[in-house]
């Protein structure tokens, strides 16, 4: 079974230290829950994960691989995409411009097909192709942002904040697409603010709080303590 595994991870962000030894696993084939309190640490996390932050120590090891040191770029090639918080797209480029430059790597006979297995998961952007990213509703703009991880066909998709400023009917049909790429074998790492929807969507969960995880177990195991929940937002200073 592919996973990714961190172990001992620390990072400093601003001279401040902000995850203070984080251990966890991500497997393919399902969807893994992150929640906790804004400041937490969540993104910090997914940053270091995906490359994009430097970890002061600790290991990231994907199917047995070393990963942590390399550049977003490798990450990626290696298998790792990351929807960055709040559905970013190339606002001046069309969708499908911005799903082309993201699967700028493939070939072009591998981009077309994997343009049509995006376009498959999110039917509502073949109509919107020629559409400028600054032009869409936030709910397709957050279609973009994934078809965009999605392009070169990852192993792991880490999600910062899947429902972010959209509105629920929305985000039920976001969550339904993350439930079908889970089951065809990517593993999904989902931050999410809304923990019921989080912890419905999935099979494990990890709750943090200040920089460390302080639950780590299933989510129906999450959902029967919600003292822990409680306590991780009250500890954030925002509840939620
Ligand atoms: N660019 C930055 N420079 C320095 N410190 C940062 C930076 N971004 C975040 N931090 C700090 O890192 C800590 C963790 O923040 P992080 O954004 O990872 O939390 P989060 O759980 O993702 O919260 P949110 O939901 O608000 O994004 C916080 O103390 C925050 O102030």
């Amino acid at each position: 079974m592919s996973t990714i595994d961190v172990s001992g991870l620390v990072l400093h962000r601003g001279g401040k230290r902000v995850l203070h030894g984080i251990d966890l696993t991500v497997t393919a084939g399902e969807i893994t829950a992150l929640v906790g309190a804004n400041g937490a640490g969540k993104s910090s996390l997914v940053g270091a994960m995906a490359g994009v932050l430097p970890l002061t120590a600790g290991r990231i090891l994907l199917d047995g691989e070393r990963i942590d040191g390399r550049s977003p770029d490798s990450v990626r090639r290696a298998g790792i995409a990351i929807v960055p918080e709040g559905h970013r797209v190339l606002t001046s480029l069309t969708v499908i411009d911005n799903l082309r430059a993201a699967g700028s790597m493939l070939a072009p006979a591998a981009l077309s097909g994997a343009i049509e297995e995006v376009l498959a998961l999110f039917p509502e952007l073949v109509q919107r192709l020629e559409v400028r990213g600054g032009s869409l509703s936030g709910g397709q703009k957050q279609m973009v942002a994934m078809g965009q991880a999605l392009i070169a066909r990852p192993r792991f998709l880490l999600i910062d904040e899947l429902s972010l400023g959209l509105a629920p009917a929305i985000v039920k049909r976001l969550a339904g697409t993350l439930t079908e790429i889970a089951a065809k074998g990517t593993g999904v790492l989902l931050i999410e603010q809304f923990t019921t929807l989080a912890l419905s969507l999935s099979r494990q969960a990890m709750v943090m709080e200040r920089g460390n995880l302080v639950f780590s177990g299933t989510a129906a195991d999450l959902s029967a303590r919600p003292d822990i929940l409680h306590s991780a937002y009250l500890a954030g200073g925002k509840g939620h």
